[in-house]
Protein backbone atom coordinates (compact mmCIF):
# COMPACT_ATOMS: atom_id res chain seq x y z
CA UNK A 1 0.00 0.00 0.00
CA UNK A 2 1.24 3.48 -1.00
CA UNK A 3 0.41 6.39 0.91
CA UNK A 4 0.91 9.19 -1.03
CA UNK A 5 -1.21 12.15 0.17
CA UNK A 6 1.66 13.53 2.59
CA UNK A 7 3.55 14.12 -0.69
CA UNK A 8 1.29 17.09 -0.99
CA UNK A 9 3.17 20.26 -0.08
CA UNK A 10 0.35 22.68 -0.61
CA UNK A 11 0.23 24.73 2.59
CA UNK A 12 -2.90 26.60 1.13
CA UNK A 13 -4.73 23.55 1.04
CA UNK A 14 -8.32 24.46 2.96
CA UNK A 15 -10.29 21.69 1.03
CA UNK A 16 -13.65 21.36 2.88
CA UNK A 17 -12.93 17.39 2.44
CA UNK A 18 -9.24 16.44 3.02
CA UNK A 19 -7.16 19.75 3.88
CA UNK A 20 -5.36 19.35 7.97
CA UNK A 21 -5.85 23.40 8.59
CA UNK A 22 -9.40 23.69 7.45
CA UNK A 23 -11.02 23.99 11.18
CA UNK A 24 -14.53 22.76 10.56
CA UNK A 25 -13.27 19.84 7.38
CA UNK A 26 -13.61 16.31 7.36
CA UNK A 27 -9.40 16.01 7.83
CA UNK A 28 -9.68 12.79 5.16
CA UNK A 29 -6.60 11.06 4.83
CA UNK A 30 -6.38 8.79 1.76
CA UNK A 31 -4.34 5.46 0.10
CA UNK A 32 -3.94 3.96 -2.64
CA UNK A 33 -4.04 0.22 -2.63
CA UNK A 34 -4.12 -1.03 -5.68
CA UNK A 35 -6.87 0.36 -7.93
CA UNK A 36 -8.85 1.21 -5.14
CA UNK A 37 -8.67 4.53 -3.30
CA UNK A 38 -9.24 4.55 0.45
CA UNK A 39 -9.99 6.28 3.75
CA UNK A 40 -11.77 5.92 6.93
CA UNK A 41 -14.13 8.15 8.47
CA UNK A 42 -15.98 8.81 11.82
CA UNK A 43 -18.90 11.13 12.01
CA UNK A 44 -19.67 12.44 14.62
CA UNK A 45 -22.61 14.33 16.49
CA UNK A 46 -21.97 17.99 14.32
CA UNK A 47 -22.19 15.56 10.99
CA UNK A 48 -25.58 14.68 11.77
CA UNK A 49 -28.67 14.63 9.75
CA UNK A 50 -31.40 12.47 11.93
CA UNK A 51 -29.96 12.01 15.70
CA UNK A 52 -27.87 9.12 15.67
CA UNK A 53 -27.27 9.44 11.30
CA UNK A 54 -24.68 11.53 9.04
CA UNK A 55 -26.34 13.70 7.20
CA UNK A 56 -26.40 12.81 3.33
CA UNK A 57 -25.06 15.87 2.04
CA UNK A 58 -22.38 15.04 4.02
CA UNK A 59 -22.28 11.29 3.09
CA UNK A 60 -22.10 12.77 -0.71
CA UNK A 61 -19.08 14.80 0.19
CA UNK A 62 -17.36 12.04 1.55
CA UNK A 63 -17.83 10.19 -1.92
CA UNK A 64 -17.14 12.50 -3.83
CA UNK A 65 -13.46 13.60 -2.38
CA UNK A 66 -12.55 10.08 -1.92
CA UNK A 67 -13.41 9.55 -5.72
CA UNK A 68 -11.84 12.83 -6.57
CA UNK A 69 -8.55 11.93 -4.85
CA UNK A 70 -8.20 8.12 -6.72
CA UNK A 71 -7.79 11.03 -9.74
CA UNK A 72 -5.55 12.99 -8.01
CA UNK A 73 -3.17 10.21 -7.18
CA UNK A 74 -3.23 9.30 -10.66
CA UNK A 75 -1.74 12.27 -11.46
CA UNK A 76 -5.29 13.97 -13.04
CA UNK A 77 -6.75 17.20 -12.18
CA UNK A 78 -10.42 16.76 -12.41
CA UNK A 79 -13.65 18.57 -11.75
CA UNK A 80 -17.03 16.50 -10.11
CA UNK A 81 -19.34 17.08 -13.03
CA UNK A 82 -21.75 14.97 -12.30
CA UNK A 83 -22.83 12.36 -9.14
CA UNK A 84 -25.53 10.09 -8.05
CA UNK A 85 -25.90 8.52 -4.48
CA UNK A 86 -27.42 5.42 -3.77
CA UNK A 87 -28.45 5.43 0.15
CA UNK A 88 -29.24 1.65 1.27
CA UNK A 89 -28.57 2.15 5.04
CA UNK A 90 -28.40 5.02 7.38
CA UNK A 91 -24.84 5.70 8.24
CA UNK A 92 -24.31 5.60 12.06
CA UNK A 93 -22.26 8.36 14.04
CA UNK A 94 -19.77 6.64 16.45
CA UNK A 95 -18.87 3.80 13.95
CA UNK A 96 -15.70 3.60 12.18
CA UNK A 97 -16.29 3.43 8.09
CA UNK A 98 -14.34 2.74 5.12
CA UNK A 99 -14.87 4.42 2.22
CA UNK A 100 -13.47 3.09 -1.21
CA UNK A 101 -13.32 4.60 -5.09
CA UNK A 102 -11.85 3.35 -7.95
CA UNK A 103 -12.04 3.85 -11.95
CA UNK A 104 -14.81 2.15 -14.29
CA UNK A 105 -14.15 3.96 -17.46
CA UNK A 106 -12.49 6.37 -19.30
CA UNK A 107 -14.52 8.48 -22.20
CA UNK A 108 -12.94 10.64 -24.93
CA UNK A 109 -9.84 10.57 -22.94
CA UNK A 110 -11.54 13.40 -20.35
CA UNK A 111 -14.59 12.37 -18.69
CA UNK A 112 -13.95 9.50 -16.20
CA UNK A 113 -16.29 7.23 -14.66
CA UNK A 114 -15.61 6.52 -11.14
CA UNK A 115 -17.56 4.74 -8.32
CA UNK A 116 -17.69 5.34 -4.41
CA UNK A 117 -19.09 3.14 -1.56
CA UNK A 118 -19.03 3.27 1.60
CA UNK A 119 -19.02 -0.26 4.04
CA UNK A 120 -20.09 -0.27 7.39
CA UNK A 121 -18.33 -2.41 10.26
CA UNK A 122 -20.16 -5.40 9.70
CA UNK A 123 -19.40 -5.31 6.18
CA UNK A 124 -22.51 -3.88 4.67
CA UNK A 125 -22.63 -1.21 1.92
CA UNK A 126 -24.40 1.29 3.33
CA UNK A 127 -24.31 3.74 0.39
CA UNK A 128 -22.95 3.42 -3.34
CA UNK A 129 -21.81 6.59 -5.42
CA UNK A 130 -21.44 6.94 -8.75
CA UNK A 131 -19.90 9.99 -10.88
CA UNK A 132 -18.71 12.15 -13.61
CA UNK A 133 -15.59 13.95 -13.19
CA UNK A 134 -14.44 16.08 -15.88
CA UNK A 135 -10.62 16.43 -16.64
CA UNK A 136 -9.39 20.24 -16.26
CA UNK A 137 -6.40 22.18 -15.68
CA UNK A 138 -6.67 22.77 -12.28
CA UNK A 139 -3.39 21.55 -11.33
C1 LIG B 1 -5.44 18.77 -2.80
C2 LIG B 1 -6.89 19.20 -3.04
C3 LIG B 1 -7.82 18.06 -3.46
C4 LIG B 1 -9.18 18.60 -3.80
C5 LIG B 1 -10.15 17.52 -4.14
C6 LIG B 1 -11.45 18.19 -4.54
C7 LIG B 1 -12.56 17.17 -4.59
C8 LIG B 1 -13.87 17.82 -4.83
C9 LIG B 1 -14.29 17.70 -6.25
C10 LIG B 1 -15.46 18.62 -6.44
O1 LIG B 1 -16.41 18.52 -5.71
S1 LIG B 1 -15.36 19.81 -7.67
C11 LIG B 1 -16.72 20.91 -7.27
C12 LIG B 1 -18.02 20.51 -7.92
N1 LIG B 1 -17.94 20.58 -9.34
C13 LIG B 1 -17.99 21.74 -10.01
O2 LIG B 1 -18.10 22.79 -9.45
C14 LIG B 1 -17.90 21.65 -11.52
C15 LIG B 1 -18.53 22.83 -12.21
N2 LIG B 1 -18.56 22.60 -13.65
C16 LIG B 1 -17.49 22.86 -14.44
O3 LIG B 1 -16.46 23.36 -14.01
C17 LIG B 1 -17.61 22.49 -15.87
O4 LIG B 1 -18.97 22.41 -16.24
C18 LIG B 1 -16.88 21.17 -16.22
C19 LIG B 1 -15.38 21.31 -15.92
C20 LIG B 1 -17.47 19.97 -15.45
C21 LIG B 1 -17.07 20.91 -17.71
O5 LIG B 1 -16.82 22.12 -18.38
P1 LIG B 1 -15.99 22.14 -19.71
O6 LIG B 1 -16.11 23.54 -20.27
O7 LIG B 1 -14.62 21.63 -19.46
O8 LIG B 1 -16.73 21.10 -20.62
P2 LIG B 1 -17.98 21.38 -21.59
O9 LIG B 1 -19.14 21.90 -20.84
O10 LIG B 1 -17.48 22.18 -22.77
O11 LIG B 1 -18.30 19.92 -22.06
C22 LIG B 1 -17.31 19.14 -22.71
C23 LIG B 1 -17.96 17.87 -23.16
O12 LIG B 1 -18.33 17.11 -21.99
C24 LIG B 1 -19.73 16.85 -21.99
N3 LIG B 1 -20.23 16.88 -20.63
C25 LIG B 1 -20.26 17.94 -19.80
N4 LIG B 1 -20.77 17.60 -18.61
C26 LIG B 1 -21.09 16.29 -18.71
C27 LIG B 1 -21.67 15.35 -17.84
N5 LIG B 1 -22.01 15.67 -16.61
N6 LIG B 1 -21.84 14.10 -18.29
C28 LIG B 1 -21.48 13.74 -19.52
N7 LIG B 1 -20.91 14.59 -20.40
C29 LIG B 1 -20.74 15.84 -20.00
C30 LIG B 1 -20.32 17.97 -22.83
O13 LIG B 1 -21.57 17.61 -23.38
C31 LIG B 1 -19.26 18.13 -23.90
O14 LIG B 1 -19.38 17.09 -24.87
P3 LIG B 1 -18.85 17.24 -26.37
O15 LIG B 1 -17.35 17.34 -26.28
O16 LIG B 1 -19.30 15.99 -27.07
O17 LIG B 1 -19.51 18.50 -26.89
Amino acid sequence: MELLQDRIKDNNNMCFGCSQANPIGLKLKFTLDGEICRTEFEAKEEHQGWNGYMHGGLIAALLDETMAWWLWFNDISIMTAEMTTRYSYGVPINTRLVVESWCEEVKRGRLYLMAGRIILPDGKVAVRANAKFMKTELK
